[in-house]
């Protein structure tokens, strides 16, 4: 197994992809299969998730725009971020890493970034081509971006809609999918726009472009989703206005062309990342683990909500604020857990944590209903059809009644014995080698090596708690 390296001022080398000498992403050029077997003992001790994706994304996005330079404490450096480094550096901005794993980005402030001599290649992740069209649509310059098979099928038009009012012109193929082509506009349009969608992504993208637009930008979203973006632009000193409406929503008001100036930032530990040693710890018969130093916004934290209500022994100690974020430790026991009914409104708050709520749910006593989950189809695969997959061919039975996903708990007896097919999905992978850590047959993964985009250190990690993973 190749590991990946971490670059000091870029040559990134990826541990699931690669890319020919255009920079542009090949298919995985070694997948990872792995075969899991049950946990050989209760997981048991203290550790800490990588951090924020969202965060690492947006520090890394919002410090190239800022005068001065920034400091980021506790950047994930996993290839999704990664891949939005190389892209800031190759629209200008100076971005190294010390040898403390410190990363040091110095801006071009708003505006100024440089068109980029080649495709920008984001690789497998969604949020990086979402945020950066707004960048990209608020410049005057010609780029083009591109991303791995997998983010070549999911939706751009949902950004690329609203943000064609700013004067900004798009080129796509079918569907509004990549690669994409920009002719951004130096003097943009402000936006007001109301999300058809609840999408973080989206509603981000339309407040980046209105950075450089003279005047306010608006975005209305029907159900709040999380709200990183407001929260950091804040941090580097822009002005962001946020009323909740009377149906439960929110409108968020930006006043364009703030003077963004460098600001530290420190990135809590990834929920997302968190779900899976929770669900872990939570399902292996006498486990007691610690996950220290996890971002408990919440908007971000509907699984920790529903897990509770499905009987987890899961205790929030140590609470603080750090960076502007709450952040604090999970003391999580093994817990005989009971079906659930989550209600669609919670969805946004706990977006990526379904593929392994599933796998708690197909463990659990009783029949559970996730509600109003359509957003999972878009995601790094058709996640609805792959969390079904996932499960059935385990040996839990599951139906999809209209957006609805509905699974028949096997009361601490799933069968295992499956093949899993992860469609270059991270959390599918790591849902699949959850359920096979307390299946009773091994359970078979076709690749794990879109892992190292969200989790690096993933398998050690679940290891040094005592999951007996062979990889
Ligand atoms: O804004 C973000 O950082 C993200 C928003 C969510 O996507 P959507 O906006 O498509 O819901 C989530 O699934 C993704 O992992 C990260
Ligand atoms: C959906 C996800 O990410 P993205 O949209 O950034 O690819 C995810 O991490 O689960």
């Amino acid at each position: 197994m190749q590991k990946r390296q971490i670059p000091a001022s870029g040559g990134l080398t990826y541990g699931g992809t690669s890319r020919n000498e255009m920079g542009m992403t090949q298919a995985p050029s070694s997948s990872r299969p792995l075969r899991v077997t049950r946990a050989p003992a209760p997981l048991a001790g203290t550790v800490a998730v990588p951090g924020d994706k969202s965060i690492s994304h947006r520090a890394l996005m919002f410090s190239a725009l800022a005068e001065g330079e920034t400091r980021i404490i506790g950047l994930l450096e996993g290839e999704d971020v990664l891949r939005t480094a190389d892209a800031m550096r190759a629209l200008g901005a100076h971005i190294t890493r010390d040898e403390n794993g410190r990363w040091h980005v110095r801006g071009r402030g708003l505006g100024a970034l440089t068109e980029p001599s080649d495709v920008l290649d984001m690789g497998n992740s969604g949020t990086a081509a979402r945020l950066l069209s707004g960048i990209l649509a608020s410049h005057g310059m010609m780029s083009v971006m591109t991303g791995d098979a997998s983010l070549r099928r999911r939706p751009m038009k949902r950004v690329t809609d609203p943000l064609a009012g700013t004067g900004a012109t798009f080129l796509a193929r079918e569907g509004g999918r990549l690669p994409l082509a920009i002719q951004g506009n130096a003097t943009p349009a402000p936006l007001d726009y109301r999300l058809p969608v609840a999408s973080a992504q989206v509603k981000s993208a339309v407040l980046l472009a209105g950075l450089n637009a003279a005047g306010e930008t608006r975005v209305e979203e029907p159900v709040p989703t999380r709200d990183h973006t407001e929260n950091m632009l804040r941090h580097f000193g822009a002005q962001v206005a946020v009323e909740e409406t009377p149906e439960g929503g929110r409108i968020i008001r930006l006043q364009g062309k703030p003077h963004l100036i460098a600001r530290d930032v420190t990135v809590p530990g990834d929920p997302s990342s968190a779900a899976f040693v929770l669900v872990a710890a939570l399902l292996v018969a006498g486990s007691d683990v610690v996950i220290s130093n996890v971002g408990l916004n919440p908007l971000r934290t509907g699984l920790f909500t529903t897990l509770r209500e499905m009987g987890a022994r899961l205790d929030i100690t140590n609470e603080r604020t750090e960076g502007g974020e709450p952040v604090g430790d999970l003391h999580v026991q093994a817990s005989s857990l009971q079906a659930v009914d989550v209600p669609a409104e919670r969805a946004p708050s706990m977006i990526d944590e379904y593929p392994i709520l599933a796998v708690a749910a197909g463990f659990a006593t009783g029949i559970s209903r996730f509600r109003g989950v359509e957003e999972l189809r878009v995601k790094e695969s058709d996640r609805l059809a792959s969390t079904v997959a996932l499960l059935e061919k385990n040996g839990v039975r599951t139906k999809v009644d209209g957006d609805d996903l509905i699974i028949y708990g096997t009361q601490g007896a799933i069968p295992g014995g499956g093949t899993v097919e992860t469609h270059m999905d991270h959390r599918l992978a790591m849902s699949a080698s959850i359920l096979g850590l307390v299946a009773e047959n091994p359970v078979e993964i076709d690749d794990t090596a879109f892992i190292d985009t969200s989790f690096p250190g993933y398998f050690p990690l679940l290891n040094s708690l005592g999951a007996g993973f062979a990889a």
